[in-house]
């Protein structure tokens, strides 16, 4: 996974001259749901509005970090599930498989269901699902849209709900009015577990953005290159500088494991990335409303496949035949 740096200056349990501070935490959560349950407004309440829209604008081929939540000294990474609908292309069951192993590999999972839908059974199948997977992650429930029924009404739910799957905690929040969201926020940092924060704090805010950009550049390669190249790619957004004319400079890198994929990526007399990079910028520019000035270079790093092992699970592997 890119864009992972863990600040040295936050390690768990530091101390400042007299003051004990207390460990930082982060994880990663992800929200699940059938469509509209309201994941998208529970981001906006916890995270930020402007990092759930763009976000939900794409649907790249990776399980994505919808946004970063911080709360005392918690970092709650969110990560998205790319639509637990019925998959029908290849392509888009291996999204669907990504999405449950992200969900299998996140340290909380919070299930959202619409109180006044109740156990539908798109719930059920969900349900299914994590009783299939069995080893998945703690599993919360919360019970959205709480504004839209009765009392009585919530509480038979919650119990059938509760009789359903084993739950490790039940919230009722309203989202979109914001009841009980900051209870389930200061619940879930206390469920990650004791670790350095996994991102910089000045890079919280657009981190999806960086994100989504450097995932363009990826498809962009993976497009341009077929089967030449094995999965064992990765791109990070190094650097983002805001310009004052309105546009913004990008620099990515492109990591290769092998010596000899440099020169595939760059092609003969640097075409290929030219060519990459163009297509990457278009739809950059396109996106984002604005002009982007993308710079793309292309590093050797043999052993980034084992650096980012815990976050493989947000990635896809293109094995034969996925796509
Ligand atoms: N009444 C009420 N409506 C809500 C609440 N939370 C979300 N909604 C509405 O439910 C609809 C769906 O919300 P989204 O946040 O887009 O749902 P989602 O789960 O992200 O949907 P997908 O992107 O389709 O998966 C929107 O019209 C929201 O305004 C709530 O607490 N109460």
């Amino acid at each position: 996974m890119s864009d992972i740096p863990t600040s040295p200056e936050h390690t768990a349990g530091e101390t400042q001259g007299d003051a004990v501070t207390l460990p930082t935490r982060a994880g990663f959560v992800a929200l699940i749901g059938e469509p509209n349950a309201g994941k998208s407004t529970l981001l906006n309440r916890m995270v930020g509005a402007k990092v759930s829209i763009v976000t939900h604008k794409v649907q790249t081929t990776r399980a994505r970090i919808r946004g970063v939540a911080m709360a005392g000294q918690s970092q709650i990474v969110f990560v998205d599930t790319p639509g637990l609908f019925e998959p029908k292309r290849r392509l888009d069951r291996a999204m669907v498989a990504a999405a449950w192993g992200g969900a299998a590999d996140a340290d909380v999972v919070v299930l959202l269901v619409e109180a006044n839908r109740g156990l539908s059974e798109g719930v059920k199948r969900i349900l299914d699902r994590l009783n299939e997977i069995g080893d998945v992650a703690r599993v919360a429930l919360a019970i959205n849209k709480i504004d839209r029924v009765e009392a009585p009404v919530l509480l038979g739910l919650s119990q059938k709900l509760n009789d359903a799957y084993p739950f490790i905690e039940t919230f009722m929040i309203s989202a979109e009015k914001g009841h009980g969201v900051e209870m389930l926020k200061t619940w879930l940092a206390g469920e990650v577990p004791e670790s350095p924060w996994l991102y910089p704090e000045d890079q919280i805010a657009d981190l999806p953005l960086r994100m989504i950009a450097a995932e363009m550049t990826r498809e962009k390669l993976t497009l341009r290159l077929h089967q030449e190249l094995p999965y064992q790619m990765t791109v990070e957004t190094e650097k983002w500088e805001e310009r004052k004319d309105g546009s913004a400079r990008i620099d990515q890198l492109i990591y290769v494991v092998r010596d000899g994929h440099k020169g595939i990526v760059l092609g003969n007399k640097g075409e290929t990335i030219k060519a990459v990079g163009k297509a990457a910028r278009e739809e950059m520019e396109e996106f984002m409303g604005r002009k982007i000035h993308l710079f793309l270079q292309v590093k050797v790093r043999p052993n980034w496949l084992e650096e980012s092992e815990r976050y493989s699970e947000m990635g896809l592997e293109f094995k034969d035949g996925n796509q």
